[in-house]
């Protein structure tokens, strides 16, 4: 008789959902689309564990799932999770950083790469038979390589970016935090500077913060005021961490030159989003992460995770704040 029962809110890879099975009793959302919320929550009404992304979980979740003690997300952001309501109610919840800085410092790049030379308008060009030919100076780009790189947020994925962006531009990077990042300063060389200073000198922002009370709508009009009109903004973090309806005002005044952007404030991104008819833009459907591989392993932590926060075992994926209240998987 197996002792748990867990709902996996979302599509997994064989292999983890057979590792689950050996452990659990469970049940498994496995279509692609997003579960509907009443759906959800009939399913967790009896269950220990549940894993997850992209759902909010909050006091209301928690109501629809008396029994519940562990909460594992698969992703590394857990902004979703009311962490003040988890913490009261003593539940366990688990995310899965470091796994996929590799894979989301790549999209960053990438982001880096095509609004800087152009590379999804340019190749439509191509294909709408407008190409005459190559010496038109309106084909032009600006160079990625030997220019600034202002990192915003130097965690895992940031100092990933910074890596690329030095070892392999040879890039200027400085970043901001509001601690000292003494690991990428040594490793990287990747110098600290105040936001207003990274601001002024950065041909490139990438914006890797979490959103949190600090950052939630950080990148408005007055910062865009202060970055330089050449400047180009990437945000691979969260939609929330940027007012959009300023940043398409200041693509559209030309306070600053361009975007490549991964996130939303709403996800999928409305019809009506004026970001959507600016060639200056490059837009990606929050998919930082989502290789095979890296999703693969990002399951298979959230279901360890999960397993040993049951089981009682340690579990060193547990979020910052149940560290930091000293709480732990183990019995
Ligand atoms: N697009 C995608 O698919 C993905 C997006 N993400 C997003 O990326 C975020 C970052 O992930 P990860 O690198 O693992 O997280 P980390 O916690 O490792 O890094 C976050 C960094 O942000 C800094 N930070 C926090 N608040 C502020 C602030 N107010 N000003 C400046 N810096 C700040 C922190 O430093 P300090 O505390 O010193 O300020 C820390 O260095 C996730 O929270 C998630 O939202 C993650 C994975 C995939
Ligand atoms: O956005 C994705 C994540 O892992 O966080």
């Amino acid at each position: 008789m197996k002792n748990h029962k867990v709902f996996i809110a979302k599509k997994i890879p064989t292999e983890v959902e057979k590792y689950i099975a050996s452990h659990c009793e469970y049940e498994m959302w496995d279509k692609d689309e997003k579960i509907p919320q009443e759906i959800l929550y009939e399913k967790i009404s009896d269950v220990d564990g549940v894993m997850l992304s992209q759902v909010r979980v909050d006091g209301r979740f928690f109501d629809y799932a008396p029994k519940l003690k562990v909460v594992s997300a698969i992703s590394a952001g857990y902004d979703n999770f009311d962490t003040k309501e988890i913490i009261k109610r003593g539940i366990l919840a688990t995310h899965t950083p470091k796994v996929l800085d590799d894979t989301v410092a790549d999209l960053v790049m990438g982001l880096v790469l095509s609004t800087a030379r152009r590379i999804p308008e340019l190749d439509r060009y191509v294909r709408e038979n407008r190409w005459k030919s190559s010496d038109a100076t309106t084909l032009f780009g600006k160079d990625v390589s030997h220019a600034v790189l202002g990192i915003v947020g130097m965690g895992n994925i940031g100092r990933s970016v910074a890596k690329r962006a030095k070892f392999g531009f040879d890039m200027e990077v400085i970043y901001h935090n509001r601690k000292r990042n003494a690991e990428a300063e040594r490793e990287i060389g990747a110098v600290y500077a105040e936001f207003e200073e990274l601001l002024g000198k950065s041909d490139f922002v990438a914006v890797m913060t979490p959103v949190n009370e600090s950052t939630r709508k950080m990148f408005n009009k007055g910062v865009f005021e202060k970055m330089k009109d050449s400047a180009i903004l990437i945000n691979a973090s969260r939609g929330e961490v940027v007012d959009e309806d300023d940043l398409a005002e200041a693509l559209t005044n030309g306070l600053i030159a361009g975007a490549g952007l991964d996130v939303y404030e709403k996800e999928p991104i409305g019809r009506n989003n004026p970001l959507l008819g600016m060639k200056n833009v490059v837009l990606l459907p929050h998919i930082g992460s989502a290789t095979q591989s890296t999703r693969s392993k990002m399951a298979e932590i959230a279901a360890e995770s999960m397993i040993k926060s049951l089981n009682g075992e340690a579990c060193e994926y547990l979020i910052p704040e149940l560290k930091n209240a000293k709480l732990t998987c183990e019995k």
